[in-house]
C-alpha cells in the first residue's frame, strides 16, 4: 500500500477547499477523464458546494500494459465550454501525454480558463512539459493501482492506492488483451 484510504480522504478534502477558493463566484465545468477518475472524482465533487456542470472525455493509452501507447479517444466532450471556467480532472499525471493532448483539444474550444487537477503526480517519467495546478500526492516511479487506477482493467475498486508487484505485470505480459476484438 502506498496511500491509505484515510490519507486519500483527507487530501481530497483539502484539494476541494483550494478549488472552491479559486473558482468562487462562477459556475465551473468539471471535465473528468474516463475511466480512471471514477473514485477520485466522486469523492472530490461531493465536497464542492459551488455550482458546477460535469462531463467526461474518454481517453486511453495504457491498454492492458504498464507503458503508454497510442492515445485513443473513446468518448468526446458534449458540454459547451466556450467562455467557461474548466476544471480538468485526471487520476494520474505520468508521461504527461494524456493531459497534453486533452489540454490542446480543450483549448481549441475556447474556455475562459482551464485548471488541471490530478490525484497523483509521477514526475520521474514526464515526457511532455506539463504541470497540474492541483496535485494530491507526488509519487515515485511505481506502477500504481487502486482508487480508480487499473492494471488491465482490474484493481480499480481497491479503496487505497497500491504498488503493483512487477511479478503481476511480468506474468501478464504474454496474456491476451481484456478488450473485445474489433469486428
Ligand atoms: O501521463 P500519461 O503517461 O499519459 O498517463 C496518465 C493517463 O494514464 C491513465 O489512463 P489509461 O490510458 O490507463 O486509461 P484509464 O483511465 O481508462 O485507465 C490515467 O488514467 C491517465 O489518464
Ligand atoms: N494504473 C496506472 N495507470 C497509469 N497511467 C500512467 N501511469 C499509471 C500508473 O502508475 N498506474
Amino acid at each position: 500500500m502506498l496511500i491509505s484510504d484515510k490519507q486519500l480522504a483527507r487530501r481530497v478534502q483539502e484539494m476541494s477547499v483550494q478549488i472552491e477558493r479559486d473558482f468562487k463566484g462562477r459556475e465551473m465545468v468539471v471535465v473528468s477523464l474516463l475511466n480512471g477518475t471514477v473514485l477520485f472524482l466522486a469523492d472530490l465533487i461531493r465536497h464542492l458546494s459551488l455550482p458546477l456542470r460535469l462531463d467526461f472525455i474518454g481517453v486511453s493509452s495504457y491498454g492492458h500494459g504498464t507503458e503508454s501507447g497510442d492515445l485513443v479517444f473513446t468518448k468526446e466532450l458534449r458540454l459547451d465550454v466556450r467562455g467557461r471556467d474548466v476544471l480538468l480532472v485526471d487520476d494520474i499525471l505520468d508521461t504527461g501525454k494524456t493531459i497534453h493532448r486533452v489540454l490542446a483539444k480543450l483549448k481549441a474550444l475556447k474556455p475562459r480558463r482551464i485548471k488541471t487537477c490530478v490525484l497523483l503526480d509521477k514526475k520521474a517519467r514526464r515526457v511532455e512539459n506539463v504541470q497540474a495546478d492541483y496535485v494530491g500526492f507526488e509519487i515515485p516511479d511505481y506502477f500504481v493501482v487502486g482508487y480508480g487506477l487499473d492494471f488491465a482493467e482490474r484493481y480499480r475498486n481497491l479503496p487505497f492506492v497500491g504498488v503493483l508487484h512487477p511479478k503481476i505485470y511480468k506474468a501478464n505480459a504474454k496474456t491476451k488483451s481484456p478488450y473485445r476484438k474489433k469486428k
